[in-house]
């Protein structure tokens, strides 16, 4: 296995795009992301505040109607699509063309859910970013992984992955596996963790932010949101998952002080984001 490349703010800095002072909400990338059902409507809520609080100009949650008002309500600068089931999410549809789509987050493994997931992922063309329970109904039907774009980004934590690539009995056998599965059907895997590693087929690189604060419910959902977002601004896959992964660290190295390990709950990783992003700039 070759030494991972460390991800740093001076290797971050080498392809970050400054906010250009003439944009509008309509360059600045419109992202859907199709996550919640009753119960986990929070996953949704904040994979889609992250998105639009890393500076995506527009997103649109596909979510079951039960999360509508809650959305609504909770976050009303993002636009909301409901499925016609109540609970869960059955059948896909999208009125409008994103840049990037986010789905996972709080989806649940219902047999209507993965039936709407096989039919998405067999027309979707869009860059994708696929977490949590699509990646446990991918796991129960790899042969659906045929179906996503060239540089579709994963993230799973460790139980995820092992559902994916299977049990390891080595941390090198863990890497091998997951470099052969990135190989294969050519996708950038965010091995989440403590660091989080990303394998972009043969390359490996090692996130150099965050801390324990970050074991709290909801920080991955964050982390598929904001990764999604600089998908959907323009930026290539390999790249938007270095930023993503890193800033997300840095807003609890930020909040740290302020917080401790225990009280940071995936609120602050979101209310954070600016100070990460300010430290970018200078
Ligand atoms: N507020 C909400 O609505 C929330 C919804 N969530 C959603 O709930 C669903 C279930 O996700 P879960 O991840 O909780 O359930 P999973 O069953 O996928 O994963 C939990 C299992 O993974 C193990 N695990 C997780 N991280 C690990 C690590 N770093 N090292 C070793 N083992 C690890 C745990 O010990 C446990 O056995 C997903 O759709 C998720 O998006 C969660 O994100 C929590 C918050
Ligand atoms: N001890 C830790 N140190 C650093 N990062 C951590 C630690 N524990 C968890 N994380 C990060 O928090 C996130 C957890 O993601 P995940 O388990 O999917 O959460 P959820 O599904 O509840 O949103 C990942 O980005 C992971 O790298
Ligand atoms: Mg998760």
């Amino acid at each position: 296995m070759k030494d991972p490349l460390l991800i740093t703010k001076e290797e971050i800095l080498k392809f970050y795009k400054p906010v250009n002072p003439h944009t509008h909400k309509g360059l600045q990338g419109h992202a859907v992301i199709i996550a919640g059902s009753y119960g986990k409507i929070g996953a949704a809520v904040l994979a889609s505040k992250s998105c639009l609080k890393s500076g995506c100009g527009l997103v649109t949650t596909y979510t079951p109607k039960c999360g509508y008002q809650i959305l609504q309500i909770s976050i009303p600068e993002v636009m909301v699509v409901t499925d016609e089931n109540a609970n869960f999410i059955t059948n896909i549809h999208l009125p409008i063309q994103p840049q990037a789509i986010a789905i996972g987050p709080g989806i649940g493994k219902e047999l209507g859910t993965q039936k709407a997931v096989f039919e998405f992922l067999r027309v979707n063309k869009t860059p994708l970013v696929l977490d949590a329970d699509a990646l446990n109904i991918l796991a129960e039907n790899q042969s659906w992984l045929e179906l996503v774009p060239d540089n579709t980004i994963l993230t799973p934590h460790p139980k995820e992955l092992e559902r994916l690539i299977g049990k390891w009995n080595s941390e090198s056998e863990k890497f091998q596996k997951t470099i052969a599965f990135s190989e294969k059907y050519k996708v950038i895997i965010v091995m989440k963790g403590a660091p989080t590693y990303i394998i972009n087929k043969n390359q490996i690189y090692e996130n150099t932010t965050g801390n324990a604060a970050l074991a709290t419910a909801g920080s991955g959902d964050t982390l598929t949101g904001i990764i999604t977002s600089f998908l959907a601004q323009g930026y290539e896959p390999k790249y938007a998952v270095k930023l993503g992964v890193f800033l997300h660290g840095l807003t609890a190295d930020i909040a740290l002080p302020q917080t401790g390990y225990q009280s940071f709950i995936a609120s602050d990783i979101i209310e954070n984001l600016g100070k990460a992003f300010l430290s970018l700039d200078h």
